[in-house]
């Protein structure tokens, strides 16, 4: 279960992937930005775009998923060094979590500061509507409470320490931030602050399943996002995210609502171009090592 020397996962081979990747651009990301089902598009607002697909990236994996490109793209962003993930990993396409998660340390040793991580996710929360963006302030990590998580195994101190603290994952700076840019763009309509909960997918909830997720706390539930933040505070760099509420959980046995990945990407297309603005917005506010002003 847990990764051995050689693995394909450990320091040695973040560092080889990341080496690489340094040699073939001259961009030095310090916002590393992951794109949900469906969010393809936000790696577009990229400029000087230099792509790479998974497939040509050593040690990287491969997108399995409909919405999720399978392209790592650097370029800069009103003047900051990017880079983004046009497609991610789920627990559910097979993949040993320390394997979804590996982009994050590389992020890291390519120099990011700040990841921006975005998803899709169903809305629990009954003041939500299809199409609201939800600010993460927290989350809920089911596979992790049956010991999945990916930080399981040897820990590497090079990355980070061996119980590292998750009440503050998100950060709050940048959670405020998105509220004052989203107010700003004249999105607070749409913009919600919340609770993600994860589960391992790839099906979808069931109604008893729904019910109980909103009672434990949950506002949107997801099938990723959580094992990357974990990754990313584990190796220090600060944690943005948010969720796109692109369908409602089914809660009651009268609807005819029956949840598809159809309707996933359908909202994601609908709400593409706010949310480039909204991360572009904050991108240009967020403060990092180097003055990019
Ligand atoms: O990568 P995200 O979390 O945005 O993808 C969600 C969860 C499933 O992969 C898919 C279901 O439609 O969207
Ligand atoms: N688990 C889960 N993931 C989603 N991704 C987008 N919508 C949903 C949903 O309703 N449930």
């Amino acid at each position: 279960m847990f990764p051995e020397q050689n693995s394909g996962y450990g320091y040695e081979d973040c560092k080889a992937t990341a080496d690489w990747l340094l040699t073939q651009t001259d961009i030095r990301p310090v916002v590393g930005i992951v794109c949900g089902s469906g969010l393809g598009g936000l790696a577009d607002m990229l400029k000087d775009q230099v792509v790479f697909n998974y497939k040509d990236i050593p040690n990287f994996p491969q997108s399995t998923v409909r919405g999720h490109a399978g392209q790592l793209v650097f370029g800069t962003l009103k003047g900051r060094p990017c880079v983004c993930m046009q497609g991610r990993f789920h627990l559910y396409e097979g993949y040993p979590i320390q394997k979804i998660t590996l982009p994050m340390r590389i992020f890291k040793l390519l120099g990011v500061e700040t990841v921006m991580l975005t998803n899709a996710a169903g809305g629990l929360n009954q003041d939500y509507k299809v199409g609201d963006v939800m600010i993460i302030k927290d989350h809920i990590n089911m596979p992790g409470f049956a010991g999945n998580n990916p930080l399981a195994g040897p820990n590497d101190d090079r990355f980070g320490v061996r119980f590292p603290c998750m009440s503050d994952a998100y950060d709050r700076e940048l959670q405020q931030l998105a509220m004052d840019v989203g107010q700003e763009l004249g999105y607070s309509d749409f913009l919600k602050e919340g609770v993600y909960c994860v589960l391992g997918g790839p099906s979808f909830e069931t109604i008893a399943e729904c019910r109980m997720l909103h009672r434990l706390g949950a506002d949107a539930v997801g099938m990723s996002t959580v094992h990357e933040v974990i990754t990313a505070r584990h190796c220090g760099m600060r944690v943005f995210a948010l969720s796109l509420i692109t369908n409602q959980a089914v809660m009651d046995y009268e609807s005819k609502e029956k949840a598809n990945h159809e309707e996933v990407l359908q909202t994601g297309r609908q709400r593409a171009k706010q949310l480039e603005q909204l991360v572009s917005a904050m991108v240009t506010r967020i403060e990092h090592s180097q003055n990019y002003a």
